[in-house]
């Protein structure tokens, strides 16, 4: 078999969305879980809705004088409350303003489509240049049909406002977006480098050095956000892009969730060898599930393989309910240390992100990043 076909093959069976749907019909045989009903609902019934008005998008545009690309705003804000604040992650300037700014609507011939980058599950994506301004970004381009036609507005209309409210070096930003009659396209930062997951498969197991400054990095964007109380919940090497200079990007914001502090949820998510124990029993759960993936992510980093991968996916849950947690030898001791603080059952027993960034094996290995 060829590395592509076996690289293909292995993405596949790590798939987030087939592995949820696969993992939530074994769920509802023998438990029924309400909360988790949403995530099967494919392909669903509508097809001909009023796709922006179902999208919760504006077609308004605001600027950022600081930006070479216009800065693109939701028009609605985000229900909920935040330490007593309101979360608004982006202000939608009124039609009156734009009029005055003089604001051009972006428009797909504002650039110069360069090399494509990849395929998701909702569009391709494309290195762009904005010609005025010589700006390179990544551009996501989603056909308005299938969002709809996968009853996915719900959670696009989520992925763009919480990515669009989030300023951090290792979290992908979003500069904004545009539509046309057929598409909507997403304007993202650039990561040169691709995925993690792909250079793993092609390099891996990493060793320390990497592997501790990528996971150094992932613990400071997921504290950045889990101090604004939004859990990722996707965490995996193919959410961690590779920018110029080893700076990783965390990626893909489409299961992340804005979570008060205090309140736990139910909702079924992630990827199979990155569910966390409490998910697999469908316990409500806070932002440790991120705490317990960082954990896997770790593990995969110097071993090339999740630590409770089996041929099965129920063999894998059972393995990660048990704990059946195991080292190959060549696994340093600082290493097994953190990952075995991070991998505990017990979601509150888990070493904080915090206490992730000062752990030795990072501190020892931070000279050499
Ligand atoms: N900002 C970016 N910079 C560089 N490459 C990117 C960027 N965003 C995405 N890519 C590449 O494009 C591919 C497709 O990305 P996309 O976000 O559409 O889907 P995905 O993350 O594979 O999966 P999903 O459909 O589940 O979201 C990725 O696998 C990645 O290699």
């Amino acid at each position: 078999m060829s590395n592509a076909v076996n690289v293909d093959a292995a993405k596949a069976r790590r798939d987030s969305l087939l592995q949820r749907n696969m993992l939530l019909s074994m769920r509802l045989n023998h438990s029924g879980n309400k909360d988790a009903t949403h995530v099967s609902r494919l392909p669903a019934e509508k097809t001909n809705t009023n796709w922006r008005a179902s999208l919760g998008l504006s077609r308004r545009l605001s600027t950022k004088s600081t930006s070479p690309v216009a800065k693109v705003t939701t028009s609605s804000s985000v229900n909920n409350k935040i330490n007593g604040k309101r979360y608004s992650p982006a202000r939608t300037v009124p039609p009156s303003h734009q009029a005055k700014l003089n604001v051009k609507p972006m428009s797909l011939d504002d650039f110069e489509l360069g090399k494509k980058l990849g395929k998701g599950k909702f569009g391709r994506v494309y290195c762009v240049k904005h010609k005025k301004t010589g700006f390179i970004c990544a551009m996501k381009v989603m056909e308005k049909q299938e969002i709809v036609q996968y009853n996915v507005q719900k959670q696009f209309r989520r992925e763009v406002e919480i990515q669009s409210s989030l300023n951090h070096q290792n979290l992908t930003k979003l500069y904004g977006y545009f539509h046309d009659e057929k598409r909507v396209y997403l304007l993202m930062e650039y990561s040169v480098n691709g995925e993690l997951y792909k250079l793993l498969r092609s390099r891996g197991p990493l060793n320390d050095i990497y592997a501790s400054h990528y996971i150094y990095q992932v613990a400071d964007a997921l504290d950045y956000m889990h101090q604004r109380n939004i859990i990722h919940r996707d965490v995996k090497p193919e959410n961690v892009l590779i920018g110029f200079d080893n700076t990783v990007k965390l990626t893909d914001f489409g299961w992340s969730i804005i979570s008060p502090r205090g309140v736990k949820r139910k909702t079924l998510c992630g990827t199979i060898d990155y569910l966390s124990p409490e998910l697999i029993n469908l316990k409500p759960y806070d932002d440790k599930v991120d705490v317990w993936a960082l954990g896997v992510l770790a593990y995969e980093l110097v071993t090339n393989a999740p630590p409770f991968e089996e041929d099965t996916k129920d063999l894998t849950c059972k393995r990660i309910v048990k704990g059946d947690l195991r080292f190959p030898s060549h696994v340093s001791s600082d290493a097994q240390d953190l990952i075995t603080q991070l991998l505990r059952h017990n979601s509150q027993d888990r070493i904080s992100l915090r206490d992730v960034k000062n752990h030795p094996w990072l501190v020892k290995n931070k000279p050499f990043w």
